[in-house]
C-alpha cells in the first residue's frame, strides 16, 4: 500500500449513466442497451459535453458517442467498470463500489406484494392499499392519485428492482405519516422471508391527475449494509467522509460523517462546490439521481442529454477548482437506457473517469472487473485496509 497520494478524493456517481451492455446483460434481458450511446443518437451529433469529452468519455468506448469525438490525449485516466453484484439497482452498484458486492438476489415482485405484507401495511396505517403491481411512478399517480385524494388510500407499487414504493399526496397523507409507514414497511422486508433493497417514499403534490408532480421529499429506506463497507473502514481510520445526495440513504448513514440532501442535480453540484471550499482531508462521495429518476425511467433521451450537458457545465467549475493534490473520480451505478424497452435499469458497464490537475498525462485504466476497484483505490490512497474485494488503480495513475 502506498501512503496518501491525494489529500481529497471527490467521487461523483452519475446515477444510471451506463456505457453499453455488460457481458452478462443477457441474464437481465438487456442485450443492446447503451445509455450514453442512445442519448448521443437522440441528439444527432448535438450533444455538447466538452468537459466529459476531454476526460475521455468517448475514448473509453469502442464507438464514440455521436457528436462527441474521441480526443487525442484525454487529460485524465479513463476506463470502464463492470458489476459482479446479483442485481442492477442503485444499492447493488454503490455497495459494490464500496467493497460490498450484493451476492444474493434480493426479492422482486412481478405480481405485486404478497397478501401478508399488504395486510400488515393496512393494519399499521389504517389505510387501504391500492395499486400493488410493478408500474412507473408517474403513471400510477396519474391513474390512482385522484382516488387517493378522495379516500386516503395508500398507493403501493414496485418495479423490476427490489423496491417497495409508497406514493402519497402530501396534502392527504402528511410527510411525517408517510415516512412512519415506510419505516414500518422496512421492518417487514429485512429478511429472511422477504428481503427488499429499498422502501421508497414517493410524495407528490398537485390539484389533479394532469398536474401531479413528485417532490424532492422522496426518501429511500435502504436495507442496512450486510457488512462493513469501505466508508466504515475509512471512518474507523479517522478519514473524513462526506455523503452528498442519495449516498446517505444508500448506506443508511453508516461510515458517513457529513451528509447533504440534494433537491436536484444542480443542488447536488452546489453541495460539491461548497464541500470543495472546505479544508479537509478525506473522501466526498456524491450521487446525482436526476439522470435516473427524471429521464432514464421515463425513457426520455432528450431530457437525459440535457441533464448531461447541464452537469458538464458544472463539471467545468469543478475542474477549475480542483487542487493539485485533489483527485476526481466520475462513474455510474448501472444503466437506464432511455432508448431501450421498458422502464427499468439496464445491466451495463459504467464509465470511469479519473483526474487530478497534477497529472502530467492521461491514460487507460482498461475494463475493471468489479465496481469495487473504485473503493479499493480510495482505501489505498488513505492507506486503510478493508474488505480486499477489488483492485486499486492508484499506482496506475
Ligand atoms: O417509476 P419510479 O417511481 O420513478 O420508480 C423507479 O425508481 C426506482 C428507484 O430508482 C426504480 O426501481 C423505479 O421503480
Ligand atoms: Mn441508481
Ligand atoms: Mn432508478
Amino acid at each position: 500500500m502506498s501512503t496518501k497520494k491525494y489529500n481529497r478524493i471527490f467521487g461523483i456517481v452519475l446515477d444510471s449513466v451506463g456505457t453499453g451492455a455488460a457481458p452478462d446483460a443477457a441474464k437481465f434481458d438487456d442485450v443492446g442497451s447503451d445509455t450514453l450511446g442512445h442519448v448521443g443518437e437522440a441528439y444527432k451529433g448535438k450533444l455538447h459535453i466538452p468537459n466529459l469529452q476531454k476526460l475521455g468519455i468517448s475514448n473509453l468506448r469502442d464507438q464514440p458517442i455521436e457528436g462527441v469525438d474521441k480526443v487525442n490525449s484525454p487529460i485524465g485516466y479513463y476506463g470502464k467498470m463492470q458489476e459482479i453484484s446479483a442485481g442492477k439497482d442503485s444499492m447493488d452498484g454503490h455497495w459494490e463500489m464500496m467493497g460490498l458486492p450484493v451476492e444474493k438476489s434480493l426479492n422482486t415482485f412481478p405480481n405485486g406484494f404478497p397478501a401478508d405484507i399488504i395486510q400488515k401495511l393496512e393494519e399499521f396505517s389504517g389505510r387501504k392499499v391500492i395499486g400493488n403491481r410493478p408500474e412507473s411512478g408517474t403513471k400510477i399517480i396519474a391513474e390512482l392519485g385522484e382516488q387517493q385524494m378522495k379516500t386516503g388510500d395508500l398507493i403501493v407499487y414496485t418495479s423490476g428492482d427490489s423496491v417497495l414504493q409508497i406514493a402519497a399526496h402530501e396534502d392527504v397523507i402528511p410527510l411525517k405519516e408517510l415516512y412512519r409507514i415506510c419505516e414500518y414497511a422496512r421492518t417487514l422486508v429485512n429478511g429472511p422471508q422477504y428481503t427488499v433493497g429499498r422502501i421508497i417514499a414517493r410524495p407528490y403534490v398537485g390539484p389533479d391527475k394532469d398536474h401531479f408532480t413528485r417532490t424532492a421529499n422522496r426518501h429511500d429506506f435502504t436495507l442496512e449494509p450486510t457488512g462493513k463497507t469501505d466508508l466504515d473502514y475509512l471512518q474507523e481510520a479517522g478519514v473524513h467522509t462526506v455523503g452528498i445526495g442519495k449516498i446517505n440513504d444508500i448506506f443508511s448513514g453508516h461510515g458517513i460523517k457529513e451528509g447533504y440532501h440534494n433537491e436536484s442535480n444542480m443542488d447536488g453540484m452546489d453541495h460539491v462546490d461548497h464541500v470543495m471550499q472546505e479544508d479537509f482531508s478525506g473522501f466526498a462521495f456524491t450521487n446525482l439521481v436526476d439522470f435516473d429518476a427524471m429521464y432514464g425511467h421515463r425513457r426520455n433521451p432528450i431530457g437525459f442529454g440535457q441533464a448531461l450537458m447541464d452537469f458538464d457545465e458544472r463539471l467545468g467549475t469543478v475542474l477549475k477548482n480542483l487542487k493539485d493534490d485533489d483527485l476526481l473520480m466520475i462513474t455510474a451505478d448501472h444503466g437506464n437506457d432511455p432508448g431501450f424497452k421498458g422502464t427499468d435499469h439496464t445491466r451495463e458497464q459504467v464509465p470511469l473517469l479519473v483526474y487530478s490537475p497534477s497529472m502530467a498525462t492521461g491514460g487507460r485504466l482498461g475494463t475493471r472487473q468489479t465496481f469495487a476497484d473504485f473503493g479499493a483505490t480510495v482505501l489505498d490512497n488513505f492507506d486503510v485496509s478493508g474488505s480486499d474485494v477489488g483492485t486499486s488503480y492508484l499506482s496506475e495513475l
